[in-house]
């Protein structure tokens, strides 16, 4: 590939701009996004941010509200931000049209400082992409489907004994985590007593989705103020509603083999967070735990990891490496493996199956431009441009571990059960090719769920009908794209409104079935 470079002439951006490769800027032209006026669009809104100017526009700024609190005040109270704010017009946040209102998607003025925003230190609000909504809908509900015919299998779902599973095999910092756990209880599925496990190979990240679970009280913990939440007003109005009661549980664990049997040799993956675990530990309460506590708590936590993997109904099998399960050990491939001929070997410990399985995995991150901003921050300071995208071997293997955890979430599921694969990288090898890549390779079993979202019901394609608070989408054969899209140029004057045209990352989806 030309690495060869041109310099932007824009004063402020010229640093910046210069650093972006040929190659680079064709790849965003080929997805309508001009990667040089996303520069300038960034330094001209960093200096915006560091003088209040409100001349500058902004991507626009998606929120989540946290259906814990309850939804009028949580509104109530941002609509007071927002009016008091000298940088962004006072106005009301508007709902997406296009995404189940039972999702709580917001959209704000994209200048609407989050970490600064009380609501959000609370946790009333979750700041997160309106296509990773998207993907949540795609995931746990079927009302998305192009091809939809029968409404979701809710009957089946409220008579059914055993608990509704559902897996997140990429799953820190977590902010889809705790949509999937606050949807659910909404969406049409109403399974009486759900499991949500997620798993992330980062010890670090994965701890930062402990926090945030924490910091949005989930698993449905109630706030003391608040006396009716959305989810109980729901409960109350919707007599066939059962209740509903979330298990959370976290491990740092790599996603590719998660599936694997597991025999006294290997480990199981380790259990970092447990919902039932915590609550019992804290009465319920946010503290901080102490030296015992915690060893309490890994004690515990041990204890439970049976509870999503089994050895065949064998519950007199002990689990495998009886004196340490908690802590992940390298074997050291010098030393012979003893052969095993007790039963332990004939019956490993395997993962148990599920119903729902979303595997948002590890990308180039090419689409978000708040990934884009920040590798451009980086390669002022001497790093480069997306350097997993035009590095071709570094690209395979990325890609060779996203087939991978595809893979083994496929593996993951129930026959029947179906999983998302996203990416935020608008690259065809990340996206489509890896799910003709799981099509064929379990050609047998997977089958393609085509999806689309679109405002009030107008067809694909049909102008205007996907663009109004929504995404450019394009819905292809193999899966569905979200455009990035920035504001048009020199739009605002005065303070920051809400622009009615959707702005913000790429996303990619893909919804496939594992056939029964
Ligand atoms: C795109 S991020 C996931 C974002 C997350 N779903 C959310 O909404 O907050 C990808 C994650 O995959 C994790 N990851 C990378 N390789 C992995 C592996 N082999 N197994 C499990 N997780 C992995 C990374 O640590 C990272 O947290």
């Amino acid at each position: 590939m030309d690495k060869k470079t041109t310099t932007c002439a824009t004063e402020d951006s010229n640093t910046s701009s210069s650093l972006i490769s040929d190659d680079l800027r064709s790849f965003y032209a080929t997805h309508g996004l001009d990667i040089d006026r996303l520069v300038d669009h960034k330094s001209q809104n960093d200096k915006a941010r560091a003088t209040s100017d409100g001349n500058a526009t902004f991507a626009s700024r998606f929120v989540r509200l946290n259906p814990r609190f309850d939804r009028e005040e949580t509104l109530r109270r941002l609509k007071e931000e927002l009016a008091s704010s000298s940088d962004v017009a006072s106005c009301d946040p508007v709902p997406i049209p296009w995404l189940d209102d039972k999702l709580g998607f917001y959209v704000l003025p994209g200048n609407f400082r989050l970490v600064q925003s009380p609501c959000y230190q609370e946790g009333r609000i979750y700041g997160m992409d309106v296509s990773s909504g998207a993907a949540i809908g795609a995931l746990l509900s079927d009302r998305y489907d192009k091809n939809r015919t029968v409404e979701a299998n809710s009957n089946h779902m409220t008579t059914r004994q055993e608990p509704f599973r559902v897996l997140d095999l990429c799953c820190a910092p977590g902010l889809k985590l705790c949509a999937i756990a606050d949807y659910l209880p909404q969406a049409t599925l109403q399974p009486s007593s759900t499991i949500v496990v997620g798993v992330d190979v980062s010890e670090h990240r994965i701890a930062t989705c402990k926090k945030i679970l924490q910091k949005y009280h989930l698993p449905i913990k109630q706030q003391p103020d608040e006396a009716t939440t959305e989810i109980s007003t729901q409960k109350q109005q919707s007599s066939h509603m059962r209740e509903q009661k979330i298990q959370m549980r976290l491990y740092c664990a790599d996603g590719t083999t998660f599936d694997q049997p597991y025999n006294h040799n290997q480990l199981l993956p380790k259990l970092v967070f447990d919902s039932q675990s915590a609550l019992e530990e804290t009465g319920g309460k946010r503290k901080r735990m102490n030296k015992s506590a915690r060893a309490r708590e890994r004690k515990r936590l041990k204890s439970l990891v049976t509870v999503d993997f089994d050895c065949g109904g064998d519950r007199h099998q002990p689990l495998p490496s009886a004196d340490n399960n908690n802590h992940q050990k390298e074997e050291d491939p010098a030393v012979p493996r003893k052969e095993d001929t007790s039963s332990k070997q004939q019956h490993p410990w395997k993962a148990k199956l599920f119903d729902r399985v979303l595997v948002d995995a590890e990308c180039s991150t090419d689409g978000s431009l708040k990934h884009i901003a920040k590798q451009i921050n980086a390669a002022v300071n001497g790093g480069a441009v997306a350097p997993m995208l035009t590095n071709a071997a570094e690209l395979s293997k990325l890609v060779e571990l996203q087939k991978q955890l595809a893979a083994t979430g496929f593996r993951l599921l129930k026959p029947g059960g179906t999983m998302v694969y996203s990416t935020c990288s608008l690259s065809k090898d990340q996206n489509e090719n890896v799910v003709a890549w799981m099509l064929e390779t379990f050609a047998d079993k997977a089958e393609l769920i085509p999806v689309e979202f679109s405002v009030g019901g107008a067809a694909e394609g049909e102008s205007g009908d996907n663009t109004l608070m929504g995404p450019r989408v394009s819905t292809g054969p193999l899966g569905v794209r979200f455009e990035p899209c920035l504001p048009p140029p020199n739009e605002s004057g005065g303070t920051a409104t809400i622009t009615t045209n959707y702005t913000g990352g790429g996303f990619f989806l893909a919804k496939i079935r594992k056939r029964k």
